[in-house]
């Protein structure tokens, strides 16, 4: 853990791939600190892994500021939210809000006057003699993280001025990630390596890092000194992923929408349920990669397995077409 953050890019050029993201927070940086003002709220989402976090801080560190960092869960009541937002920031600061969508709705009310006009009410005393007392805030950023950007409330998001959503890496930014972790580490790495792990980590930094990691030790225990093709993929043959990067858990979720559901449609719910499975755990870790791979659809009327996942998993093409939606 302590190695992880050591390793973490902490400034945007560090910071790989998201081009078109970086290109245009590069601008909103640069004009925030021409007018000596804080950053807009920055709202981003995406899958797990894809760096948010680590995008939250590379900008702290960019504007010069402080990093506050909390998360929905944390903060239970107002009290929480007006304790943080009184005591430990300074004007232009970052408040980091991991998992935004797990907010209580008072805490999320009470984080509306903070955001436009920084300012919070508390509340004084019980009963009778309760009274609100509007307290001035510094003006500070608000970083609001989500894998699950459905659940955010449309007034919340409506008072952030950036909403920005990170990208599955490509292979070839994956290998950079790792070769600057290689770098950093000391170990030398074949490029050829490099790019198989990219292609077996999901579009994921955080995957292609931890895969890494598992590299590095068979080949420090076969003595290898460059980390080479062979060796990586036998340790990621070792770790069961197959050649698109699919864990076990991700072929079993094929395997049960083709042989239980006959491809589908079927909905979350039940999948989750035929499966023995958390349905935020498939909505959110599993299934945005196994969409992006086109491997399963979502329709209105539920999940469809295309024909590539029946190919992918060895069973024979379905017969006919099964949904309107079907287009592959
Ligand atoms: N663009 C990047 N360049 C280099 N390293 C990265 C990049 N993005 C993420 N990482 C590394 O990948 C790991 C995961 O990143 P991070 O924790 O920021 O993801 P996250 O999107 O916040 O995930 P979660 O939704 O699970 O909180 C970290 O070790 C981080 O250092
Ligand atoms: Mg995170």
């Amino acid at each position: 853990m302590e190695l992880d953050l050591t390793l973490r890019p902490e400034r945007l050029d560090d910071y790989v791939g998201q081009e078109r993201l970086k290109a245009k927070l590069a601008v909103y940086l640069q004009a925030a600190r021409q007018r000596g003002e804080p950053l807009d709220h920055l709202l981003l989402f995406g899958p797990p892994g894809l760096g948010k976090t680590t995008l939250a801080h590379v900008i702290a560190a960019e504007l010069g500021v402080n990093i506050r960092v909390t998360s929905g869960p944390a903060i239970e009541k107002p009290g929480d939210l007006a304790a943080i937002l009184t005591n430990s920031l300074e004007e232009g600061d970052v408040l980091f809000i991991d998992e935004i969508h797990r907010l209580s709705r008072t805490a999320e009310e009470h984080l509306y006057p903070a955001m436009e006009d920084f300012k919070i009410d508390i509340v004084i005393g019980q009963g009778p003699a309760a009274r609100t007392i509007r307290l001035d805030l510094p003006r500070f950023t608000l970083i609001g993280a989500t894998t699950r950007p459905g659940l955010i409330s449309g007034p919340l998001r409506s008072r952030f001025g950036i909403v920005e959503h990170l990208e599955f890496y490509s292979e070839e930014e994956l290998a950079r990630g790792v070769e600057r972790d290689a770098r950093l580490m000391g170990i030398a790495v074949e490029r050829e390596a490099a790019l198989e792990i990219g292609r077996r980590s999901r579009g994921t930094m955080r995957v292609a890092k931890r895969l890494f990691r598992r590299v590095r030790d068979y080949a420090e225990v076969a003595g290898e000194e460059v980390v080479s093709l062979a060796r990586t993929r036998q340790a990621l043959d070792a770790l069961g992923l197959d050649e698109l990067g699919l864990e076990a858990r991700d072929r079993r979720i094929l395997e049960t929408m083709i042989v239980k559901f006959a491809g589908g449609p079927v909905g979350l719910e039940t999948l989750a349920t035929a499966m023995h499975e958390d349905p935020a755990t498939l909505e959110e870790v599993h299934e945005p990669y196994l969409i992006q791979l086109g491997l399963i659809q979502r329709t209105p009327r539920g999940r469809v397995a295309t024909a590539r996942a029946y190919e992918h998993l060895g069973h024979p093409p379905p017969e006919g077409p099964r949904g309107l939606f079907e287009d592959a």
